[in-house]
């Protein structure tokens, strides 16, 4: 037998067993065809629901959401029934509680009809100027009509997913270009939300549910003899394949992770080398004291940054010395677990305290940097570390010079700095250097494949990656258990894009979602 010919078998036979599907492929509520085999019904689908779309808080424009059923009652009943609107036309006209006929504000509507909305439902838009009595007039005449509640966190998108217009990657991806704060960061989540990861996902899905189709014809048909080997040994040979693709998707040593949420950049280093001027310099404000007390700072300041576009999450810390001061040692403490967790460490040394011969210049730094560093023996890599030797503006030239003609052999160029936060001397280079290592820290969003941007990726993709083993371990064995391994690993791929899954999931993602959205 073919290959086509098996594979039309398996469809035949429905091997491919769509196990809880979620998404209603053909529009939801009570009418969707698929909905008795969701796992649970959508709940309050046949609500109407509204919401304020734009920030809270006094605005020249604000808009005003209403998805569902009802939408078109909701804008007869305050923007007038006179004349029919054009859909997805904005319209002049004038807002009216639908009890007292109190004139509310003159402002644009919208109509979009089902399906061809963001919703996938019935929906409307009041555009209406943006002050708080305007925009609870409004609100509350929505509220005093029957069948209109208040939308949820993140039910239109919800609404959206269920309507099978977005896949959990692309509500991924949409919630966090709201979020995004950084220009790599929308990239990135731009990138997601118009589907680009969840295509990686499907594809290799649809490989997936090849490999199982032919594998439950050959379980079922060779005996006979009508297929052969050839079929299994193919099988074979797309599974390795796909499992070594989806390691090398896993194996981006979290750059795209990193990107959706910040750099971990902590400064360190002995009391007094100038930590906090550092922190304050990058920040552009006096956020840390800074004094010429040793042990200054005790506890763990942060502040988020913009560093080329790329997001990080600037830390200083405690000073690290031996003391007696139970305060200051739980500083100590904080501030090694901070660097143990950084993604790069800004080391920085009193330049005025390196030893005066050269020679024992690089001995004296690599010890700092063993006491600052963690240790972890069995890691060969050297930790992501910029050595800034802080206060050059108290050495005298010549001793600069020669410092840095020593450091040269031992140090790459990328590692250290020399700098001054009191004349800002070398500033500019550091900064190069700084936004250089953030950059390879993070995924370059337009640049190959999209990358995976959340633990609930990774995680999956792991299982996927295990059942896949499950596969090759079993198959000369029991071909059923060797095909479960397919079967689970398709259902972890699933999960990724939302095809599978439980409300539960749906939950944890919708609850980051702002009302509105
Ligand atoms: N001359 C000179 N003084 C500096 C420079 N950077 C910092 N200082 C001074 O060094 C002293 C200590 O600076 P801090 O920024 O408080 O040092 P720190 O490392 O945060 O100190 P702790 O929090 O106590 O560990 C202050 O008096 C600063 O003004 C520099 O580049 N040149
Ligand atoms: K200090
Ligand atoms: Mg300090």
């Amino acid at each position: 037998m073919t290959l086509a010919g098996c594979w039309r078998i398996a469809l035949f036979k429905n091997v491919l067993r769509p196990r809880v599907y979620l998404r209603c492929p053909v529009g939801f509520g009570q009418s969707c065809p698929v909905r008795s085999l969701c796992s649970s019904p959508v709940p309050g689908l046949e609500d109407t629901i509204f919401a304020l779309s734009s920030g809270r808080g006094r605005c020249g424009v604000a808009v005003v959401r209403v998805s569902g059923p009802d939408a078109a009652g909701a804008l007869r009943a305050l923007s007038g029934p006179k004349r029919a609107l054009t859909p997805r036309t904005a319209h002049l006209r004038n807002i009216t509680h639908p009890k007292s006929n109190e004139l509310l504000d003159r402002g644009l509507v919208l109509w979009f009809p089902g399906p061809h909305s963001f919703t996938g439902e019935d929906s409307a838009e009041f555009h209406i100027h943006g002050g708080p009595a305007v925009i609870n007039g409004v609100l509350q005449a929505l509220g005093s009509l029957p069948g209109l509640r208040p939308a949820e966190a993140g039910e239109f998108t919800r609404r959206a997913f269920h309507a099978g217009k977005l896949d959990l990657t692309e509500v991924e991806g949409l919630g966090d270009l709201i979020h995004a704060e950084t220009e790599a960061q929308r990239r990135q989540a731009l990138r997601q939300m118009s589907g680009d990861l969840g295509r990686i996902y499907n594809d290799w899905s649809q490989q997936l549910k090849r490999c199982l189709a032919h594998m439950e014809a050959f379980i079922d048909f060779s005996e006979g003899e009508l297929i052969e080997d050839r079929v299994l040994n193919q099988v074979d040979r797309a599974v390795s394949k796909l499992q070594a693709e989806i390691q090398r998707h896993v194996c981006d040593e979290r750059r795209g992770e990193r990107l959706r949420s910040g750099v971990q950049v902590v400064i360190a280093g002995s009391t007094n080398a100038g930590k906090s001027s550092l922190f304050n310099l990058l920040c552009q404000r006096p956020a840390a004291i800074v004094s010429p007390v040793p042990g200054t700072t005790r506890d763990v300041v942060e502040t988020p940054l913009d560093i080329g576009g790329f997001p990080v999450l600037l830390s200083d810390t405690a000073g690290l010395r031996e003391t007696d001061d139970s305060v200051e040692q739980e500083g100590v403490q904080r501030a090694l677990k901070r660097v143990e967790m950084a993604d790069l460490t800004l080391v920085v040394v009193d330049s005025t305290q390196l030893p005066q011969e050269p020679q024992m210049v690089p001995g004296f730094l690599n010890d700092y940097l063993n006491n600052v560093l963690p240790k972890k023996p069995e890691q060969d890599h050297v930790p992501q570390c910029l050595l800034i030797l802080n206060k050059s503006d108290l050495l005298p030239n010549k001793r600069i010079s020669i410092t840095q003609s020593v450091l040269s052999d031992t140090f790459s160029e990328a590692s250290v700095s020399i700098l001054s936060c009191s004349t800002r001397e070398g500033l500019t280079d550091f900064l190069k250097l700084l936004q250089e290592r953030v950059k390879t820290l993070c995924a370059d969003p337009l640049v190959g494949s999209p990358s995976l941007t959340q633990t609930r990726h990774r995680t999956n993709l792991q299982k996927s990656i295990e059942a896949l083993s499950q596969y090759h371990k079993y198959r000369d064995v029991d071909l059923a258990l060797a095909a479960e391994g397919l079967r689970l690993g398709l259902s972890c791929l699933g999960r990724i894009t939302g095809k599978v899954g439980t409300e539960e999931i749906l939950d944890v993602i919708f609850r980051d979602f702002c009302i509105g959205k």
